[in-house]
């Protein structure tokens, strides 16, 4: 057992901080007086103040390198949702986490705080101003969400106040803003190829986009709230920017934000989820003969289709959490940091 790193220390670790949310994270850690181990198994970026340590993190001894005097572990690795591998996603979002906390034991951390999803309690059907203590998805919608279940349990149930291990997890949804690789430019994918011409049902469903600063105030608000004495110790925490937004509405001003038509023709739910089955049953057939990634998945559907947004009540009463960049604000930031992906660029 390592000896526990001086309680109150400003270094910590970033496992999976060349990503998206990680970069925005070690950011702000950096602005606040943190120095920043960073682990990721690719290396995007330097700056001043940050270490950065290469490696799988299911390999235990590449971690406990990482995590060598740092007494606070943020969490947020995790196989890209729409690679859909699932043994990727078990070894990673599952073992991978076991190796983490055990890593963190070994090391002497005493805070571990976990990026989850809201999409845990999410089964493709509505869920309006969701809560923390609405049960696991039982039927998760793919093998991302599973393993994000799993993952999250392992991590709360690791909890322990004796031996002196906090941990806490954050559950953002639909994560937005510069740098992001997936939502604007598989939007404007969509758009520049004709796609997004269409609405998904009547337009009305109501959804969460959160502005990335948001979930980095979060995660640091957590990570200097978790004590053995605060009521947050192995709970989770939804992260929004409290406003939810009908998902086409957002849809349609970040389009048009970069010059792009909004959609107009609205489609049955019913009728393109049933297509978007048919095409998921004949790309998995015909898998062996030929490799077909379909824009329109079963899930990309349900998650365009239906209402999804969540209470943040808990985190503004346990955190003093509340959002920091407005959703208006957060799209125009957004739109202004792709100047690449506008129409006719
Ligand atoms: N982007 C979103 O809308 C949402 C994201 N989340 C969660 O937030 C976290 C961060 O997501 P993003 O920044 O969007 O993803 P991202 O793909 O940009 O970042 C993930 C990072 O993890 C690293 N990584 C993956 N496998 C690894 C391994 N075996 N060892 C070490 N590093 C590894 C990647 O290299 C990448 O830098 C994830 O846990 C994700 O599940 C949760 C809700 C919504
Ligand atoms: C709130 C939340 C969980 C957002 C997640 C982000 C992505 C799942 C979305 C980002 C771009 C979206 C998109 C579609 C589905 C959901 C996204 C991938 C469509 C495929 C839905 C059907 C269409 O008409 C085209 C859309 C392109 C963009």
């Amino acid at each position: 057992m390592a000896t526990r790193v001086r309680p109150g220390s400003k270094r910590c670790a970033v496992i999976g901080g060349s990503g998206f949310l990680g970069r925005h994270l070690v950011e702000k850690l950096l602005d606040r007086g943190y120095s920043v181990s960073l682990f990721d198994i690719r290396q995007s970026y330097e700056l001043p103040g940050v270490t950065f340590h290469q490696g799988d993190l299911c390999d235990k001894q590449a971690l406990l390198s990482a995590l060598k005097d740092v007494s606070l572990v943020f969490h947020c690795a995790s196989p890209a949702p729409s690679s859909d591998d699932r043994l990727l996603f078990e070894r990673v979002n599952i073992q991978g986490t076991q190796t983490v906390i055990q890593a963190c034991l070994d090391a002497g951390v005493q805070k571990l705080v976990l990026t989850s999803s809201a999409s845990v309690v999410f089964e493709g059907t509505d869920v309006k101003n969701g809560k923390e203590d609405l049960p696991y998805a039982k039927k998760p919608i793919d093998y991302y969400t599973q393993t994000k279940i799993e993952q999250e349990k392992l991590v709360l149930e690791a909890c322990n106040k004796p031996k002196g291990f906090l941990t806490v997890a954050i559950r953002p949804h639909g994560i937005f803003g510069p740098r992001d690789p997936q939502l604007v430019p598989t939007l404007v994918d969509a758009a520049r190829r004709g796609k997004m011409k269409f609405i998904i049902g009547d337009g009305t469903n109501l959804v969460d986009f959160t502005y990335v600063e948001n979930v980095v105030h979060g995660h640091i608000l957590a990570a200097e709230h978790l004590r053995a004495d605060s009521p947050i110790c192995g709970k989770p925490y939804h992260i929004t920017n409290d406003e939810p937004i009908r998902f086409w509405d957002f849809m349609s001003e970040v389009l048009v934000g970069l010059g792009y038509a909004a959609p107009r023709f609205h489609l049955p739910y019913t009728l393109v989820y049933g297509l978007a089955l048919l095409l998921w049953l004949l790309t998995w057939i015909l898998h062996p003969f030929m490799s077909f990634k379909p824009t329109f998945t079963p899930m990309r559907v349900a998650l365009a289709g239906t209402y999804h947004y969540y209470s943040c009540e808990r985190a503004k009463e346990h955190l003093g959490y509340k959002p920091v960049v407005s959703l208006k604000e957060g799209i125009a930031r957004t739109v202004a940091s792709y100047p690449h992906l506008r129409r006719g660029a």
